[in-house]
């Protein structure tokens, strides 16, 4: 590790450093690592003493960034769990003397593995076992590891997203027992694991722990919503738009079906970039054989995140803007807000201010929603005209 360094720097002032949480975490896994976090028995004062370029991030808390040789550490005092504040991340941190409390306050097991200057691993919660049985485990107690702070429920079906790991079964009952506790937390704090949650190669086993243990009904627009598995295999297209440009490139290459997997691999892609692209080119195959509606090309561009104007011109159906613009109206829609029309539409098409607008209006509404009437103006009109 290049950052072996930083944690030399601190030994030799005669403190205790070691690599903890994600970053020993990932190394193990093979994973890129993303951010590099060190404890330590030096105090913020100590460390900032050490190191030329320091910010304090996060003093209260122990947590001072050391920007060091190029390379940037997040160096946190030994600290334990106490001050916990209302089942959120503590305002206030008691420090320690030792690694031992340290790592004991942490979510899971596989975050509570630390790595000295020597290379050693200190595995006190058998990290390494569940590592190696790919298993989210809390550490200890796991409703005292949620009480302490909620989000740390998210945080477990996101990494099992991410990590392509299951759920341990007692960790997963302290969910189900305590998921209401999500509710404290700020809502910023629960989308970023939820977005990691549902971008993750795991997404679809961990959506369905998200809603098994009810931490679904604890996030906004969630409540109630069971069986939605059943439209879910959608996002296992995981687009980005790296995926989407090499779909494209394929296509305007016309490379065949059969040949996706050697021209991904002449660019050494890896094998799930390869197999993304090929299901957005089935994608398109599958479109290109069935004249496309607009709300076809609508859909394909979610799911590409490329724009239905450029959805189109790949499709050979090139369209303008302002011609999609107005097809756009007579697409079906999900959300009663979308309907195109109101009350003063209905009026200037004779139907009389009172109940009876009122009830048609919504009669249309539901007709729109449930595709058997089309959203546009015209077909409203005509619509309205029947009932007179
Ligand atoms: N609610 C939390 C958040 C963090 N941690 C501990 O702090 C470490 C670092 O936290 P963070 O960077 O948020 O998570 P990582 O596990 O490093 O995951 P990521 O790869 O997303 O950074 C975790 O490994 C874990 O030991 C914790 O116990 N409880
Ligand atoms: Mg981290």
């Amino acid at each position: 590790m290049a950052a072996m360094p930083v944690l030399k720097k601190l030994e030799n002032a005669g403190f205790e450093a070691y690599f903890v949480g994600g970053s020993v975490r990932d190394l193990l896994l093979g994973r890129h690592i993303h951010d590099i976090d060190i404890a330590t028995s030096a105090y913020p004062e100590e460390v900032k003493e050490e190191f030329e370029k320091t910010i304090d991030t996060g003093i209260k808390h122990g947590t001072v960034t050391v920007l060091y040789n190029g390379g940037s550490y997040e160096i946190t005092t030994f600290r334990t769990e106490s001050g916990y504040q209302d089942f959120r991340r503590p305002d206030q941190v008691t420090f320690v003397q030792n690694l031992d409390e340290d790592l004991k306050r942490r979510d899971f097991t596989i975050n509570a593995l630390a790595m000295n200057t020597n290379g050693e691993i200190i595995d006190l919660f058998n990290g390494l076992k569940d590592l190696h049985n790919r298993v989210i485990r809390a550490v200890g107690n796991p409703e005292e590891r949620f009480h302490e702070d909620a989000l740390r429920m998210m945080r477990a079906v996101r990494f099992m997203s991410q990590l392509e790991f299951e759920l341990e079964g007692e960790t997963q009952k302290a969910i189900e027992d305590n998921h209401e506790l999500l509710k404290k937390i700020s809502i910023e704090r629960v989308r970023e694991e939820f977005v990691k949650m549902g971008i993750g190669p795991h997404s679809r086993q961990a959506f369905q722990i998200f809603l098994d243990t009810q931490l679904s009904e604890d996030v906004p627009d969630f409540a109630g919503k069971k069986d939605l598995l059943s439209i879910y295999p959608q996002l296992q297209f995981s687009p980005t738009l790296e995926t989407s440009l090499w779909a494209v490139i394929i296509i305007l290459l016309k490379i065949p079906n059969d040949n996706i997997g050697k021209f991904m691999r002449d660019w050494k892609n890896s094998n799930a970039m390869a197999d993304a692209v090929e299901r957005i080119v089935e994608l398109f195959d599958l479109l290109a054989s069935q004249a496309p509606t607009d709300y076809d090309l609508f859909k394909a561009g979610e799911a590409t995140l490329l724009n239905t104007i450029d959805v189109a011109h790949i499709l050979g159906q090139p369209i303008s803007a302002e011609a999609l613009v107005d097809r756009y109206d007579a697409l079906p829609i999900k959300n009663s807000s979308d309907l195109i029309v109101d009350g003063r539409f209905l009026i200037k098409n004779g139907i009389e201010p009172g109940p009876k607008l009122g009830i048609l209006l919504n009669s249309i509404r539901e007709k729109v929603v449930e595709g058997e009437l089309e959203n546009s103006k015209a077909a409203i009109k005509q619509f309205i005209e029947e009932q007179n």
